[in-house]
């Protein structure tokens, strides 16, 4: 994937600015640092000068500042590593909060684009990789201050000093743009690997049970290990990269060092400069090739902007957009699909799909498994927004709304809820902020969705912690259910969310949730026909289209209907419990589209 400069720049910038006051006094502590380290030999020659010239009490004046300067350069040093520890730390934090809030914001979309388990990789390898990068930057500037200063303080001492170090300077210069290069290149390539091996991972995970009921662990475990080559691959290149620059830059240096050295010592014999200038130069020369330090600090910086742009392919997905209408006050939640088509996995699933379902009344969708149920109802929540057409509440395009107002006016269950929260009370009252249901309205959700008494034969009951919470799949929908009724708004909408309870506990819940107690207009995607016979309505969604809408009754008389449930013969009976067939839930997240 293409790197761009200007958003990893862009990422790290802003990180930078977030922790504005630290980066400064990291910068400054460097720099500082840097003047100390420029200072030392100078005063070390002028000290050496002094010895040699007998005059003993300024010598020792001379000693005392050098010992000073080494004992600033130490405190110095800790302070850095105390800053940078900590602008890391922050920016890391920061990087992590602003990519994490994009995810969730953004929507399902993108963990199917990226996948789980890269997603995650980013979030925790890449952002901390990034998060170093300020503190990178801060540092390198205050490191490059210091061959800058030192070949400045060379021609103080003698301008021919300086021009012997400079022959060899564009050279060195050359060496680090080759480095940060030939570094960011076999990074990124580490880090994509890296994001494969997760993304894998998290799918096997996922799917252990299948993987255990096969027996394919060896070759599941082989699967996920696959991109291993390529990433030893990019690791021993980013070494070699990194081996190759340091080699050359301890060839180079030690012959620039030498010349700087020579020179001095031929001015010394024609009395332009003193032993103690010598000393001097000796040290600045070391000083100005110290691109040792500057090797590992470009590759440091190389690796974190490699990190900030797998960051910034994250936020270049675009954010869900909003708008600020409101909705009528009073209106009875009518749901309307004008002309929807969406596509997914290169095909159109819906093909300008036109659909109403009156406020306060129940639609079921109907259709073979892939005719794209679930679809529809995820871009009737808004989870989705279709490619062409509009889907409006009230009369309201959804897309207008702010999302507060979509968030409280439609509520929605799936058929693997997630159970986020720390409590069972928690993950029931799950809301907007400001907008969490009391605990009695808690209670009443969970009666109506049969999930009260089980929850209060949990050893905490309600304050039960989720982890230990022990739940099977149909317990996870009551949950799911009861928190969808206590969330309350005029649009409930039921993805395959009736799909694990057991016939009786299915028609104690739709008698109330479709009853006329219920004033919220429902949309319900149904495998079974019991569902489907106690809706209001039944949409049977069939090629892309709505084929028909009718009651259960009316569109039961339609042999290609009832095929739908597998039931074929005379339409005599409709909506007969255990006529429904119903298709196997796949072990994926919760509204993945
Ligand atoms: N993220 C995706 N990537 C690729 N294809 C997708 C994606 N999401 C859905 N699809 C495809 O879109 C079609 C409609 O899916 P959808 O889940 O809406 O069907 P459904 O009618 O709810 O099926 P089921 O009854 O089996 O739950 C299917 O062919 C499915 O494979």
């Amino acid at each position: 994937m293409p790197t761009d400069r200007t958003t990893d720049d862009g990422l790290l910038g802003a990180a930078a600015r977030h922790s504005g006051s630290r980066c400064a006094a990291l910068g400054l502590v460097g720099v500082l640092a840097t003047g100390a380290g420029l200072l030392l030999p100078a005063a070390l020659g002028r000290a050496l000068d002094l010895l040699l010239a007998h005059a003993h009490a300024p010598a020792t004046r001379w000693v005392l500042v050098c010992a000073a300067l080494m004992l600033l350069l130490t405190v110095l040093d800790a302070c850095e590593t105390v800053l940078g520890g900590t602008l890391d730390a922050r920016s890391t934090a920061f990087l992590r909060r602003r990519v994490t809030g994009h995810v969730l914001a953004a929507g399902p979309r993108v963990a199917v684009r990226f996948g789980a388990g890269d997603l995650v990789a980013r979030l925790v390898g890449n952002a901390a990789q990034a998060g170093t990068g300020p503190g990178a930057r801060a540092a390198l500037a205050a490191a490059l201050a210091g061959p800058v200063g030192a070949v400045a303080a060379l021609a103080v001492l003698d301008p021919w000093l300086a021009a012997v170090f400079l022959t060899g300077a564009p050279l060195l210069a050359l060496l680090l743009r080759a480095l940060a290069r030939d570094t960011s290149a076999a990074a990124a390539g580490y880090q994509r690997a890296q994001g494969r091996i997760a993304d894998a991972l998290a799918e096997a995970i996922d799917g252990a049970r299948t993987i255990r009921a096969a027996g394919t662990a060896d070759r599941d475990t082989a699967r996920v290990l696959r991109p291993l080559p390529e990433l030893s691959q990019a690791g021993r290149r980013m070494w070699r990269v990194q081996g190759r620059a340091a080699a050359q830059a301890v060839t180079v240096a030690p012959l620039l060092h030498l010349g700087v050295v020579a020179v001095a010592g031929l001015l010394l014999t024609r009395h332009r400069l003193s032993p103690g200038d010598v000393l001097a130069a000796s040290r600045y020369a070391v000083l100005a090739t110290g691109v040792g330090v500057l090797v590992g600090q470009l590759s440091g910086l190389a690796r974190s902007r490699a990190a900030a742009a797998r960051l910034g392919e994250v936020l270049a997905e675009p954010a869900r957009a909003y708008g600020d209408r409101r909705l009528p006050p009073d209106g009875p939640g009518r749901l309307e699909l004008r002309g929807v088509s969406a596509r997914r996995g290169g095909r159109t699933v819906l093909d300008g799909l036109d659909l109403v379902v009156p406020g306060g009344t129940t639609l079921a969708l109907v259709g073979r498994s892939g005719a794209g149920k679930s679809l529809l109802a995820a871009l009737a929540g808004r989870l989705a927004d279709p490619d062409a057409g509009e889907v409006l509440l009230d009369g309201v395009p959804l897309t207008a709304l702010p999302r507060s107002v979509l968030r409280a006016e439609i509520a929605q269950a799936f058929d693997r809820p997630a159970l986020l929260g720390a409590t069972v009370e928690d993950t029931l009252a799950l809301s907007a902020p400001g907008r969490a249901p009391s605990p009695a309205r808690v209670r009443e959700a969970a009666r109506t969705a049969r999930a009260d008494d089980f929850v209060r034969r949990l050893p905490d009951g309600y304050a039960t912690l989720c982890a230990d919470a022990p739940h099977s799949g149909g317990e996870a929908q009551r949950l799911g259910l009861a928190r969808a009724f206590a969330h309350g708004g005029r649009l409930l909408i039921l993805d395959d969310a009736l799909s694990s309870l057991d016939t009786i506990t299915e028609r104690q819940v739709t008698d109330v949730v479709f009853g006329p107690a219920t004033a919220a207009t429902r949309l319900v995607t149904a495998h079974r026909a019991t569902t489907a016979a106690r809706a209001d309505r039944v949409a049977w969604l069939d090629g892309g289209r709505v084929r028909a809408v009718g009651t259960h009754r009316e569109l039961w008389r339609l042999p290609e209907y009832r095929a739908v449930f597998g039931a074929g013969g005379e339409p005599t009976a409709d909506a007969r419990p255990g006529n429904g067939a119903r298709s196997t839930g796949g072990e994926g997240p919760e509204g993945g589209r």
